[in-house]
């Protein structure tokens, strides 16, 4: 038996995948405690969509292991990828359809009934600040709340764990402060974040940040500690190579 209160959020040991020739992981390990906002920060071809794919079960790693409160996936996958709600970083959603009835959608894909859906709705997208919006097609909306959307569908099966990979590639400045800000905001519910962006100015010093580089993390903790007093997007250029 496992119990969600003395197991992180997410713990990965020792992963690694190759594409080819190409170690796109090489060794992955992190641990991440429930409730935390973690950035997995790292520049182009980093590896972060390779683990995201890991992470999701698209692809399994050789080797490594990788749980979701307890619950190891290779082993138990169903139950591992029940406590994960995903966002993909290419946008998967009904552009002719509202923004209730993508949802209704995705809720009747996880068993739900029609109460139970309206329900589950209503509170996701109430904590995305899209409530309003329920009725509106989806190809009416700015990309902004289109992510939204799509940030409260993968809420629906209240989720411990929230992946999201590259949310915010596309968007303007507000679009993109709006979502941090609500995505941030999911923790105080016990929800855990990874985030995967190469964007420093989406961190908080508060935040934790899995550094990723070349396939392996360079640097892990507390954004603020890491830093130490140095700009972050120098910090990074430091570790990297790599300009904002
Ligand atoms: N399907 C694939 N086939 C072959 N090589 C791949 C494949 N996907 C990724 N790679 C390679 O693996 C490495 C890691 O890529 P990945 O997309 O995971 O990095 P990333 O950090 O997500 O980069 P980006 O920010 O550009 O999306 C890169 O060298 C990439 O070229």
């Amino acid at each position: 038996m496992t119990s969600p209160s003395t197991n992180p959020a997410l713990k990965v040991s020792g992963l690694s995948h190759r594409w080819g020739t190409k170690l796109a992981l090489d060794g992955v390990g992190f641990t991440l405690p429930a409730g935390c906002f973690c950035a997995l920060l790292g520049p182009n071809g980093a590896g972060k969509s390779t683990l995201m794919s890991v992470l999701t079960g698209l692809i399994r790693p050789r080797p490594g292991v990788v749980e979701v409160a307890g619950t190891d996936m290779g082993r138990a996958p169903r139950r591992a990828l029940a406590g994960i709600g995903v966002v993909f970083q290419q946008p998967t959603h009904d552009l002719d359809r509202s923004v209730a009835a993508n949802l209704r959608y995705f809720a009747a894909l996880q068993g739900l009934s029609r109460s139970e859906s309206e329900t589950r709705i209503e509170e996701a997208l109430t904590r995305l600040g899209m409530a309003e919006r329920a009725g509106e097609k989806v190809g009416k909306l700015n990309g902004g709340h289109r992510r939204r959307m799509e940030i409260a569908r993968a809420l629906i099966h209240r989720p411990g764990l929230l992946l999201l990979d590259e949310p915010t590639v596309g968007l303007d400045a507000p679009a993109r402060a709006a979502i941090t800000a609500y995505v941030h905001d999911l923790t105080s519910s016990g929800i855990t974040v990874l985030w995967a962006t190469h964007l420093v100015d989406e961190l908080r010093d508060t935040d934790t940040m899995v550094l990723l580089h070349r396939g392996q993390v360079a640097a892990e903790g507390q954004v603020g500690r890491l830093r130490g007093g140095v700009p972050l997007a120098d910090w990074f250029l430091s570790r990297t190579g790599a300009l904002q």
